[in-house]
């Protein structure tokens, strides 16, 4: 899969793009990211100017129409496979399992990161993105966003972690709409805190049984609404495919 990243501060990507799971990924073959800066299509030398103020007033500024156009369809015509392109914008369908897994069987996504206020409306109107949200709060710009959708596709992509199962048994995967139940690792005590015994006896059906019970009691405690006697669909954004 590849990731096209438009954005005005690439290199908040630097750190991220090396991180263990995503460089593997990445040095395997498996994910190819690739960043443009936005500046890069600024009209306005040598200031590179892509922001202007909004017509009928109000505060900050947005990001205009012209460069923001021209970028990504220079950016998808950068390959042959066209980009699925999603906007990141604090208005957009809220991302949840279900739509990382759609994303993660696209083969080319582009992440359109704003900055200030937003972009200019006829980028939406022209380009027709997906507008995806990663939750009710509001971020400085899109990037946090990017590398939220970035590290949640990529790990469901065939052959990036490990074994394979333990994407599938996410809490949220695949439908699985429970929380997850208690972990414990070695010591077997630590400060008087010990390992519930189940989990050392060896008993399969016994532990498979107690992990089940745990999931379900935490999860009537924090996310009743998890619940499949209480699970609403998450409504898709009218720019969201179907
Ligand atoms: N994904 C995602 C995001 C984002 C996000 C994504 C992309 C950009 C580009 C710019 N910004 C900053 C920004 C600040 C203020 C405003 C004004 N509005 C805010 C909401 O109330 C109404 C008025 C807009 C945009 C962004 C934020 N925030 N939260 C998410 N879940």
């Amino acid at each position: 899969m590849r990731f096209d990243v438009v954005t005005l501060f690439p290199a908040i990507f630097d750190g991220y793009l090396t991180q263990s799971l995503l460089d593997k990924a990445i040095v395997r073959g498996l994910v190819e990211i690739q960043r443009h800066n936005l500046r890069d299509w600024a009209e306005d030398t040598p200031h590179r100017k892509v922001d202007d103020r909004p017509f009928g007033g109000g505060p900050g500024m947005l990001l205009q129409v012209e460069p923001t156009v021209t970028c990504v369809r220079d950016v998808d015509a950068m390959c042959d496979v066209p980009a699925r392109k999603i906007l990141l914008t604090p208005q957009g369908r809220r991302l949840d399992q279900r739509l990382a897994e759609d994303l993660a069987t696209s083969d080319r996504i582009m992440l359109m990161c704003g900055r200030y206020e937003g972009f200019d409306q006829r980028v939406l109107d022209i380009l027709q993105p997906e507008e995806i949200s990663i939750g009710d709060f509001v971020l400085n710009g899109g990037e946090v966003a990017a590398m939220t959708i970035i590290d949640a596709v990529v790990r469901l992509l065939p052959g990036v972690l490990g074994d394979e199962q333990s994407s599938l048994d996410d809490s949220f995967s695949r439908g699985n709409r429970m929380l997850e139940f208690p972990q414990y690792t070695r010591p077997r005590e630590f400060e008087g805190h010990t390992v519930p015994d189940v989990l050392l006896s060896g008993d399969h059906a016994a532990i498979a049984k107690w992990r089940a019970e745990q999931s379900r009691v935490k999860t009537i405690d924090r996310r009743r609404d998890l619940l499949p006697e209480n699970s609403k669909p998450n409504h898709e954004h009218p720019n969201q495919r179907s």
